[in-house]
Parts: structure tokens; C-alpha cells; sequence
């Protein structure tokens, strides 16, 4: 079972994604089961709807693509039986041998943080993923519980330093007090926590594919960057590769809606996500 953790034998994510992508090629693709998705693949917007979209995903992807990308949101959003559907996708999904990056967006303080470190990187907790996203705005040093607790069971963070859509600039461009761009600081906090790893630390970042000219220096981060915003948000491998020229060999891009469009045929969604991943490979070399 690759993607699964192991207790006892902790193996860092940053290695086990290495591997995955070594294997199966440098993609994740997003499980969103938006309403509109719902609809157009004749299911329910109940929990049963839910779990058949899941299952199709990870029937048709989780065999072949690195990372699948369950958006939490729109479990939650069906309450306590969406996150029931969450757990048993993310369990199928290991299971087929890919690795799962909970996209959950937490960030916050203390106690609370420390929390939602054991909701998604404790072994033995119920919604546990192989990674789960994190948000830096209260202080990367408020992530603190889960990084650590990242590092103790061999999992990994992915945080946001410049994400996908326009919005998010004004704070993650802002210029600090010592001359580094925001994005950037989150950058180097987490460049110093993967020092020296091999053959790559398990804290990552988030850049989307959209940014275009950034400015960030991601010689020394020595992590994955997870790259959202290819298909539906506009970015092209194209764009890709512009966007990391040079540090090519770290992104983990991602896309969602773009291959969800051709289910629920489970054919044509494997051939969709598996296109999207050739042509990355050609345009990051
Ligand atoms: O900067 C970010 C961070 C996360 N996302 C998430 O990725 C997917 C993108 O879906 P598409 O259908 O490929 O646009 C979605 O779950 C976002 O919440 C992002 O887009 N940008």
C-alpha cells in the first residue's frame, strides 16, 4: 500500500511523493465534487451523490496519478455523512496506491492548531491524509503543532504562499518590514525547516500556476510546491513552466475541474487526467 503510512517505519513525505512521482508522473488532481459537477454527472448534491462522484474518481485516478486532492469543503458542506464519504475516499484512494493531499486550508493558534494537526496528521485519526494544506495567515509560526506533527508521522504540509486567484495578492505580495514580500517570507520559514533533507523535505508550498512574474526566490525551499490554477482557472503547461522556470523538478501541479468534466465515464476521466499529466511532463522537462 505506497500511499499509506506505516507506523513504526516512518517514511518522510517529501520521500514518498519523490517516489510517487518517479512512478506515476509529476500531477495531482483534485476530487471537488462541486454541485454543478454533481448535476452534470446526473448524481444527487446529497452524501450519495457525494461518495459515487468520489468513488469514481478514485476508481478511475487513484491507480494512476501521484496525488489525488479531495477539497474538504465540499464534504463539509454535506455535514457529518461528508466527511464520512471524505474518510472512506481517502482510505480507497491509499488503498489504490495514491498519495492524499487533504486540501483543508487550516491555520490557527495554540491549542486550536495543535487540534487540527491531530484531525489530519495523527496516525489513527479518523480524516489523516498523507498531506493536508495549511493557511499562514496567522503566522507561520503558528503552524508549529502541525509541522511538527507532520515530521513525527512522516506526513506533509503544503502552505500557502501565493495562491491561484488575483485576490489573494494584496496580502501575499505586501512587503514586510525587512524588504521580503509576505509570500516570500512563508517561502524561506519553510526553506529552513527542509534544510537538508533528501531528496526532499516534507513542507511544502502553494503557488498557483496564474501568478505569473512572482519575483519569489524558491532556490532554497528544498520542498514540494504544490501548483493549483492549471484548466478552469486559465494556466496553461505553458505558463507552468514559465512560472517555475528553474525549480521545475519541485512542482506538483494540480487541476480539478478540467478533468472532473469528463465524468463520470471512467475512461475518459483517466484519459483526461493522464493527458493533463503528459503535457506537464513535456513542458517542465
Ligand atoms: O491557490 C490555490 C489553492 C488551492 N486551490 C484549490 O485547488 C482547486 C482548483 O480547482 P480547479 O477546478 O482546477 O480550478 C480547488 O479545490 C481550489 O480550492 C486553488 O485553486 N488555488
Amino acid at each position: 500500500m505506497p500511499g499509506a503510512v506505516v507506523p513504526g517505519a516512518v517514511v518522510p513525505f517529501g520521500e514518498r511523493l519523490t517516489d510517487a512521482v518517479a512512478a506515476r508522473g509529476r500531477l495531482c488532481v483534485g476530487i471537488d465534487p462541486h454541485p454543478g459537477l454533481l448535476e452534470s454527472w446526473g448524481l444527487t448534491d446529497d452524501a450519495t451523490g457525494l461518495e459515487r462522484f468520489a468513488m469514481t474518481c478514485v476508481e478511475a485516478l487513484a491507480g494512476e496519478v501521484a496525488v489525488l486532492k479531495p477539497q474538504v469543503a465540499f464534504f463539509e458542506a454535506h455535514g457529518s455523512a461528508g466527511l464520512a464519504v471524505l474518510e472512506r475516499t481517502t482510505a480507497a484512494a491509499q488503498q489504490a496506491g495514491a498519495l492524499v493531499l487533504a486540501d483543508a486550508k487550516r491555520g490557527d493558534i495554540g491549542s486550536t492548531m495543535a487540534a487540527y494537526a491531530r484531525a489530519w496528521l495523527a496516525d489513527g485519526a479518523p480524516l489523516a491524509a498523507d498531506a493536508v494544506t495549511l493557511s499562514p495567515y496567522l503566522g507561520v509560526g503558528a503552524l508549529h503543532p502541525a509541522l511538527e506533527l507532520a515530521t513525527s508521522t512522516g506526513r506533509g504540509v503544503f502552505v500557502l504562499a501565493l495562491t491561484s486567484n488575483p485576490e489573494g495578492a494584496l496580502v501575499q505580495r505586501a512587503v514586510g518590514p525587512d524588504g521580503r514580500a509576505v509570500a516570500q517570507a512563508v517561502v524561506d520559514e519553510l526553506g529552513v525547516r527542509n534544510a537538508g533533507a533528501v531528496p526532499l523535505g516534507s513542507a511544502g508550498i502553494v503557488v498557483g500556476a496564474t501568478v505569473g512574474a512572482h519575483g519569489l526566490d524558491l532556490a532554497a525551499l528544498n520542498g514540494p510546491v504544490l501548483a493549483p490554477g492549471l484548466g478552469a482557472q486559465g494556466a496553461s503547461a505553458v505558463d507552468l513552466a514559465r512560472v517555475f522556470s528553474g525549480v521545475g523538478h519541485l512542482v506538483l501541479p494540480t487541476t480539478s475541474r478540467d478533468v472532473l468534466r469528463h465524468g463520470p465515464d471512467v475512461a475518459a476521466l483517466r484519459a483526461a487526467a493522464l493527458a493533463v499529466r503528459d503535457e506537464v511532463a513535456v513542458a517542465l522537462g
